[in-house]
């Protein structure tokens, strides 16, 4: 009999196959994760949801938590506890909180005064947490970051973090396999992000929906760790579930003795599985993309989109050359927005402050990266007059490596302000923010409006060039600090030290948490707790009433509610949150003309788009919260972004998609202030005066948990037996994935709490 040779499968196959704990007919799976990380924003509902159900975390050995979002980034000198340090009050709660339930949980934690602390995409791979071929979640959007390893690592809503705490299981469809390839020589001045903006400026923030981007090509294989972090990071910018880079040598290095990498003989194991994980010859990609390095040159963004890019060579696009009058709207829009003039030169534009760090770029070769433009611009060389320009640092070891190296001095004596790390003004949660009509020159990944602070305007380009823009006041063509002169200041500079990570990764003040033997599997860690509790999510069958219009395309969930409201440990009481920045004046804070204030609108239960990819960006399910406590319980438009498609169903609320014309015609019995019905049941959108309903299909298993209220976590519950035998599957195969260095093993959590009654 001829034997016949399996079918050549993506890196992305791969690992799915290797993840899942079992299928249905209609292709849902229940797929294992492997790593959950966990920060104080996306988890304090989650864990009032474990509590209230009174289920444990499945899986502590394979959980870490930290602070990043809501922290001030000034000196922690005087740091004593989270209660005297963090001023405002609900970024406090969300800090304590997230310290309580660590303590609640068991979780180990890198709290504020642990070294090892920082944004979550950072810590994860410096600390070796990160591993090729792994399942990777967290409840924000850039966990694409860590697909750089080679790992199917996403983002997730709150609701799907406690599925995770809950089952160590989330419910998956397969996405598509997507690749984009970058093959040639970069230019000079060509970094990762360059690279990576330019790929969203081709494929747009809706191309990747629906898929799984690997980077293949000469130029991801030519980067560092670091470099395919930025890259991966953004995967989400491009509307894509993830972002991978096939492991290679490269990934190895990196990860070879990293505290929580595996060690000896199953370092030996892991490596020869990970080895294989590659894209077999042959194997079928259902979107390619081919894009020539030599195309690519330093990259700044211009509005209020990742995928409104420009080479800094360019200027300002005019709107009127643009034929879609969606797209014309929205420039023009953004254009309002930035306070920028169609065809402006591009290095004409004069930024107030700049910002280097995020989980993009906030790691040590950005820091170096930005040093070595400081350095060039000559010994004497201040940031512009009237700049502020602040370095944060992605970890507390990323700080203390730089600072080691002599970068902290670099920065300081040019005028830098030098900060403790966090995720600071990539969105502003805690004080770094920029005031309304500010310009900034980012190194973030997103440019919404309001994104880092109210009215505050964002162009977002690479760690070299938001130095050469503080050096110079100006969005700057990096390539000015290369050449003869700049070459001749670097020579004449004192040498920096270029360290290794691992001098810091074995900080004899901040041990890694004990290493202790796996307990003997009990009856409670085999099989999952029945659920008593009773489903809390609402039903949606038919929803009928005022429908409020929006034309608007790429509506993210920034704009659907901005940072400040993210602050909370509830999902309600944000009906006045919903399309905040767009309904009140930043300036005057009085309420806008926006569609939502005006009647009847403002009682709207169904909203209607008629621009693609709703609900892009963050992973934040206080999107569909407030669209939910405003009383818009369906959402229809020609596209969803994933996560807020997932997000609104796992709250009861219906996103529809349907054609574009079909949306514009919706979008006119809207305006005309007549009521739609949208009938899960019978599937089709029923319309006024007799016209015809529009049909529309939504997955059979979603419909059926919508129909009947149905919450996922007691329906995986139900599912214990495989969820236990893929476990034992697991530690059998893969043994070094049972939490290896973090078995039980807890961080103490700072017990400075004492009686002291609390101001929120
Ligand atoms: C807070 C969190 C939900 C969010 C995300 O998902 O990305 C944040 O990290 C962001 O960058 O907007
Ligand atoms: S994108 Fe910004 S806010 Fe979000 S995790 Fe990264 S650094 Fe933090």
């Amino acid at each position: 009999m001829p034997v016949v040779a399996p079918a050549p499968r993506t890196l992305y196959d791969k690992i799915w196959d290797d993840h899942v704990v079992d299928v249905k007919e209609d292709g849902l799976a229940l797929i294992y994760i492997d790593r959950h990380l966990v920060h104080e924003v996306t988890s304090p509902q989650a864990f009032e949801g474990l509590r209230n159900a009174g289920r444990p975390v499945r899986r502590p050995d394979c959980t870490l938590a930290t602070v990043d979002h809501n922290i001030p980034t000034v000196s922690r000198k005087n740091f004593t506890s989270v209660e005297s340090f963090i001023a405002e009050p609900d970024s406090r709660a969300q800090c304590a909180a997230l310290e309580e339930n660590v303590k609640e949980f068991g979780l180990t934690y890198f709290g504020m005064t642990d070294k090892r602390q920082g944004i979550v995409h950072i810590i994860g791979p410096e600390q070796g947490f990160t591993l090729p071929g792994i399942t990777c979640v967290c409840g924000d959007s850039h966990t694409s970051t860590h697909g750089a390893f080679g790992s199917l690592a996403f983002g997730i809503g709150t609701s799907e973090v406690e599925h995770v705490l809950a089952t160590q299981t989330l419910l998956q469809t397969k996405g598509k396999n997507m690749r984009i390839t970058v093959d040639g020589e970069l230019h000079e001045g060509v970094t990762s992000k360059d690279v990576i903006l330019h790929i969203i400026g081709v494929i747009g923030t809706a191309g990747g929906t629906g898929s799984v981007i690997e980077y293949s090509g000469s130029v991801f294989r030519g980067f560092t760790m670091e470099a395919r972090m930025s890259v991966c990071n953004m995967s989400i910018e491009a509307g894509a579930r993830a972002g991978m880079v096939a492991p290679d040598e490269v990934t190895f290095n990196y990860l070879r003795n990293r505290p929580l990498a595996p060690k000896g003989e199953a370092w030996d194991h892991a490596e020869t599985y990970w080895r294989s994980l590659k894209t077999d010859e042959g194997a079928k990609f259902d979107i390619e993309v081919n894009i020539p390095a030599s195309d690519i040159i330093p990259t700044v963004t211009w509005g209020t989109s990742p995928q409104d890019t420009v080479p800094i060579t360019g200027s300002v696009p005019d709107p009127t050359t643009m034929t879609d009058p969606v797209k014309r709207a929205s420039a023009e829009r953004s254009l309002a927005y930035m306070g920028l003039t169609p065809n402006t030169l591009m290095e004409d534009i004069k930024v107030d402050k700049v910002f280097i760090g995020s989980c993009t770029n906030g790691r040590i070769e950005d820091m170096r990266s930005a040093a070595k433009i400081v350095i060039a611009a000559g010994a004497d060389a201040k940031v512009a007059p009237g700049v502020d320009a602040m370095i944060v640092p992605g970890s507390g070891l990323i700080k203390k490596q730089a600072e080691a190296e002599g970068l902290d001095i670099v920065f300081k004596r040019a005028g830098f302000d030098w900060r403790e790390a966090g995720c600071s003004m990539c969105l502003g949660m805690n004080p770094d923010q920029l005031a309304p009509g500010q310009r900034c020159a980012s190194t973030s990944n997103r440019n919404f409006e309001g994104r880092q602070g109210s009215g505050g305007r964002t162009h977002l380009l690479s760690p070299a060039m938001a130095a050469a823009a503080a050096m110079t006041g100006k969005l700057t063509d990096v390539r000015k600090f290369m050449g003869a002169v700049a070459e001749a200041n670097i020579a004449a500079a004192p040498k920096l030290k270029v360290l290794s990570a691992f001098n810091f990764l074995d900080d004899p003040v901040l041990p890694s948490p004990e290493p202790q033997q796996p307990p003997a599997p009990t009856a409670s860690s085999t099989s999952l707790p029945p659920s008593e509790a009773p489903s809390t999510v609402q039903k949606f069958v038919v929803v009928k009433g005022i429908t409020a219009p929006l034309h608007i395309e790429n509506v993210d969930t920034d704009m659907i509610i901005p940072k400040q409201f993210l602050k909370t440990l509830k999902r309600t009481g944000l009906a006045d949150a919903l399309f905040y920045t767009l309904r009140k004046d930043p300036h005057t804070g009085k309420d806008t003309d926006f569609v939502l204030n005006r009647a009847p609108f403002n009682q709207a239960k169904i909203m209607v788009c008629t621009g693609e990819n709703f609900g892009c960006g963050s992973s934040r399910e206080h999107a569909p919260w407030s669209l939910d406590n405003f009383g818009i319980r369906c959402v229809i438009a020609p596209s969803f972004a994933d996560i807020f498609k997932n997000n609104a169903m796992q709250n009861g609320m219906l996103p529809v998609a349907l054609p574009e014309a079909d949306c514009r015609a919706l979008a006119e019995d809207a305006e005309a202030g007549l009521e739609l019905e949208v009938d899960l049941e019978k599937q089709e959108v029923r319309r006024p005066n007799g016209k015809a309903a529009i049909p529309f299909t939504v997955d059979p298993f979603r419909r059926h948990c919508l129909l009947n209220g149905l919450d996922d976590i007691a329906l995986t519950m139900q599912r214990s037996e495989s969820i236990a035998s893929f476990e034992q599957r697991r530690s059998e195969t893969w043994p070094w994935l049972d939490g290896f260095g973090y078995k039980g093993a807890r961080i103490p959590v700072p017990a400075v709490r004492n009686a002291k009654k609390l101001d929120w």
